[in-house]
């Protein structure tokens, strides 16, 4: 096991401690080094704590910079740069930068970026003095962490004070997939030897519908399997709209309302075979039907713990669990499951436990979906707005009228504003296109501040920029409110 600076303890009885309690090596111990493990480790050293972080080797980062969001967001850009895709409304349909793109073309970017994303991780907790532990741990008792040390490290223990569990999820495999070199999960499909000819996409979350629309890019014939009936349904179903009519222009075929039973490999290929008998042959399947705590080696009932059946942890205010000196944080709590949410978790779990005052996360949170093109909203939809008798009026800006839009050759995107009929406040901000995860920020900041349509139709914005999108929208909705005025009783 790799100690940066690590004294080996003996461990000690548990008892309750207080926020300063020398009787232990660390004032606070993570395992696990994601977005919410990274946040809660240098918030507490911000505070002046004797911090340590326990990870695997390979792993620092989490699976946020190993397996997951950055890998995936970087072969998106890989896939985008090398296709030409964005370019095409300019160039004509045949542009391309490489005709044949491989795997060895989309992974340097991606291994460039993990790298350089470790390097940085590293560096920051070094810089405020965290420690990092490198092996597995586990709980010996409620303040005491066992580390095996893997690849040759040796095993050791570390006590603190306080514990955050920031240990996140891996991919969920059922017994009735066969996994291997074909059959691969969304950790595997980064390894893939080649770009495939097809593709079975088995389950259409996030993550399903993302790495989809990657590979359809890349020119795969894919297919997507989902048990529920339409597609992202927590988005704007307009904007959902739009995601399947450009999926299905680059072949992309849906089976939804379709449950995968099982799936098959052997040399020449697979077949996927769905609840309803179909069977469906494809040369590589990407199984990303859900995920699972990594909670099963972490000897949770030592520390007086459990988990439910998907290998989640509960907890209550401030991210503590039901031992008040254990918090838990990030993916292995569960939803929203995002990496921005799980940074917030740790820092306020951290805070929490040293007595610094914390406040709530603010309600409105975006959502960003990278697929091609990207998806973002923040607040409330259409049908919410609808069912709680909300009166709203919709303002929409199309990118092909903007003038950035033509510049970028982006002529299918879209922001959406939904505005309070009586107080004009904003609702809520739907984007589709270029930069939707971006912008969508714009929108929230004047929903956070609880600002009104106004105060885009009174602000001037930069020209030529996607962000005009919100004046236009914000126009529109205008219109249409001074259009009921005019024609109102
Ligand atoms: C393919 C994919 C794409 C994604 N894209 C996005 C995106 O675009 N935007 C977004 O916001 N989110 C995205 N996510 C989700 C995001 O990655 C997670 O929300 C985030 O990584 C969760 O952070 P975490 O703090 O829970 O830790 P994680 O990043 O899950 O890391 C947990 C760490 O704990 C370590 N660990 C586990 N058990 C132990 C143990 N016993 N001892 C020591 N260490 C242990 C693991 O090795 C791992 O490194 C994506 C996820 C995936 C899989
Ligand atoms: N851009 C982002 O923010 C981003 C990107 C990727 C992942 N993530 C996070 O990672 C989490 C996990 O992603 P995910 O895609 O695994 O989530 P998920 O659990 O929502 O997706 C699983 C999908 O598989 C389907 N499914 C399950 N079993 C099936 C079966 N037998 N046959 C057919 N379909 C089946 C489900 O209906 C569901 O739609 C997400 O909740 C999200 O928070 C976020």
């Amino acid at each position: 096991m790799t100690t940066e600076s690590i004294p080996a303890e003996p461990a000690v009885a548990p008892h309750d401690p207080g926020p300063d309690d020398h009787s232990y090596a660390y004032d606070l111990v993570v395992v696990g080094s994601g977005p919410g493990g990274q946040k809660a480790a240098i918030a507490a050293a911000k505070l002046g704590k004797r911090v340590c972080v326990v990870e695997r080797k390979h792993m620092v980062g989490g699976v946020c910079v190993n397996t997951g969001t950055i890998p995936s967001k970087t072969l998106r850009e890989a896939v985008l740069y090398l296709t030409g895709m964005h370019q095409r409304d300019v160039y004509g349909a045949s542009y391309r930068v490489k005709a044949d793109i491989t795997v060895q073309d989309l992974l340097a970017r991606t291994q460039h970026v993990i790298g350089r994303e470790v390097e940085v991780v590293r560096a920051q907790l070094l810089r405020n003095h965290v420690d990092l532990v490198v092996g597995s741990g586990r709980f010996v008792d409620p303040h005491t962490i066992a580390v095996s040390g893997d690849g040759g490290n040796p095993d050791t223990t570390v006590t603190a004070a306080h514990v955050v569990i920031a240990t996140g999820t891996r991919p969920a495999r059922p017994d009735s997939v066969e996994f291997g070199p074909r059959v691969v999960d969304s950790d595997g499909v980064i390894d893939l030897e080649r770009v495939p000819g097809s593709m079975v996409v088995a389950g259409a979350g996030v993550i399903g519908i993302e790495y989809a629309s990657m590979f359809a890019a890349l020119g795969t014939r894919v297919t997507v399997v989902d048990k529920r009936p339409s597609l992202l349904e927590f988005c704007d179903p307009e904007v959902v709209d739009s995601l399947k009519f450009h999926l299905r222009d680059l072949a992309v075929s849906f089976r939804l309302g379709e449950e995968v039973r099982s799936v098959e490999a052997n040399g020449a290929g697979t077949v996927t075979t769905l609840a309803s008998g179909k069977r469906i042959p494809a040369e590589t399947v990407m199984y990303s039907a859900g995920r699972q705590g990594q909670t099963d080696s972490l000897d949770l009932e030592k520390a007086g713990l459990n988990a439910d059946s998907r290998g989640r942890i509960a907890v209550g205010t401030n991210y503590r669990t039901e031992v008040p000196h254990i918090y838990a944080v990030g993916d292995v709590i569960g939803f929203p499951a995002l990496a921005a949410t799980s940074m917030d978790q740790g820092r306020i779990a951290a805070y929490d436990a040293f007595g610094e005052p914390v406040r709530d996360l603010t309600a409105l949170q975006p959502i960003g979906i990278y697929t091609i093109p990207e998806i973002s909203y923040c607040g409330r939809g259409e049908a919410e707005l609808t069912a709680d008798a909300v009166p709203y009026e919709v303002g929409v800006a199309r990118y092909r009228e903007l003038a950035r839009g033509q510049i970028v050759g982006d002529p299918y995107g879209m922001l959406k504003l939904l505005v309070h009929t009586e107080t004009r406040e904003l609702l809520g901000v739907h984007v589709f296109g270029t930069a939707a995860t971006d912008l969508v920020h714009i929108g929230q900041a004047i929903m956070g501040c609880g600002g009104t349509v106004d105060y885009l139709v009174d602000t001037v914005l930069n020209y030529p920029t996607l962000s005009e999108a919100y004046k236009v929208a914000a126009l529109d909705a205008t219109n249409k409110l001074r259009a009921v005025a005019r024609f109102g009783a």
